[in-house]
């Protein structure tokens, strides 16, 4: 008997008005992290939109370990199982760390503000701090914990890494890599091709639309002649420019 994978995208198709952006994509992923990385404009963030509901997708499928989601409301895919940390984390500027928190929060789920609060303790010292207050890393670290708090089983994360420093992007690389031990999956779009390499084993490259070549490990890092392929990465970059290399931006 074979089991469904946790996601299965086919022949996606999505786009705005006349303007059809995703064309033909698909992919498979189980309980793992999977990097989406390709060229600004290529169709990362759209690919986000369709798979959470924001933009109900015109074709193909997205089925969730085996059930057909494309065409539910965004509100019907996160209680499926499908949370979404959008890019520039959308948070209420005026409400507390705290507050946010206590909205999504339910009893009997298994993911409690306490359990945000161990995960990052950095959140429990600004509890009583307004969104707008927050750093770009502690806004980032709630906007990952009010995720959680859906209890999903995947979560997808639009440029997670983006604007933060070094050392909170090494808490979101440990963060990623704690959730897909705890069994559940992340799809993330990163356009920091280092953060995605670290965290994700495999990541899928989008080329106008489509899912064009995948890679693993960190195969991507080392082939410039790939980056610039795919990535847009310039040849004027030195290889030894660890930034250079390590973003998507063309
Ligand atoms: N709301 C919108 N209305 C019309 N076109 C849009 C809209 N949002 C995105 N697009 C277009 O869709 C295409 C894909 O954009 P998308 O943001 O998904 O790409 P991306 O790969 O995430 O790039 P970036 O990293 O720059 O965000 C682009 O041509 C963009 O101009």
């Amino acid at each position: 008997m074979t089991t469904s994978p946790l996601l299965e995208v086919r022949g996606l198709r999505a786009g705005y008005g006349a303007s059809i952006v995703l064309e033909d994509l698909g992919f498979r992923m189980g309980v793992e992290a999977v990097g989406i990385v390709g060229r600004n404009g290529m169709g990362k963030s759209t690919l986000c939109d369709a798979l959470v509901g924001f933009l109900p997708p015109s074709g193909g499928r997205v089925l969730l370990r085996g059930n057909r989601i494309d065409g539910r409301s965004p509100e019907r895919i996160a209680r499926s199982g499908i949370a979404y940390v959008p890019q520039g984390r959308r948070l209420f500027l005026s409400l507390t760390v705290e507050e946010h928190l206590a909205m999504l929060s339910r009893r009997g789920r298994r993911w409690t503000p306490s359990a945000v609060y161990a995960l990052f303790p950095r959140l429990a010292e600004r509890k009583r701090q307004r969104g707008g207050n927050l750093s770009g890393g502690e806004q980032q670290m709630l906007a990952v914990g009010r995720a959680l708090l859906l209890d999903a089983d995947l979560i997808v994360m639009d440029e997670p890494s983006e604007g933060l420093a070094p050392a909170i992007v090494d808490v979101l690389v440990d963060t990623v890599h704690h959730l897909v031990a705890e069994g559940v999956a992340v799809l993330v779009v990163e356009q920091n091709l280092r953060a995605a390499v670290r965290m994700a084993p495999r990541q899928l490259v989008m080329v106008s639309g489509r899912i064009e070549a995948e890679f693993a490990g960190d195969e991507l890092l080392d082939r410039p002649d790939l980056q610039h392929r795919y990535l847009g990465v310039g040849t004027a970059t030195a290889p030894s420019d660890p930034d250079g290399a390590g973003t998507t931006d063309a």
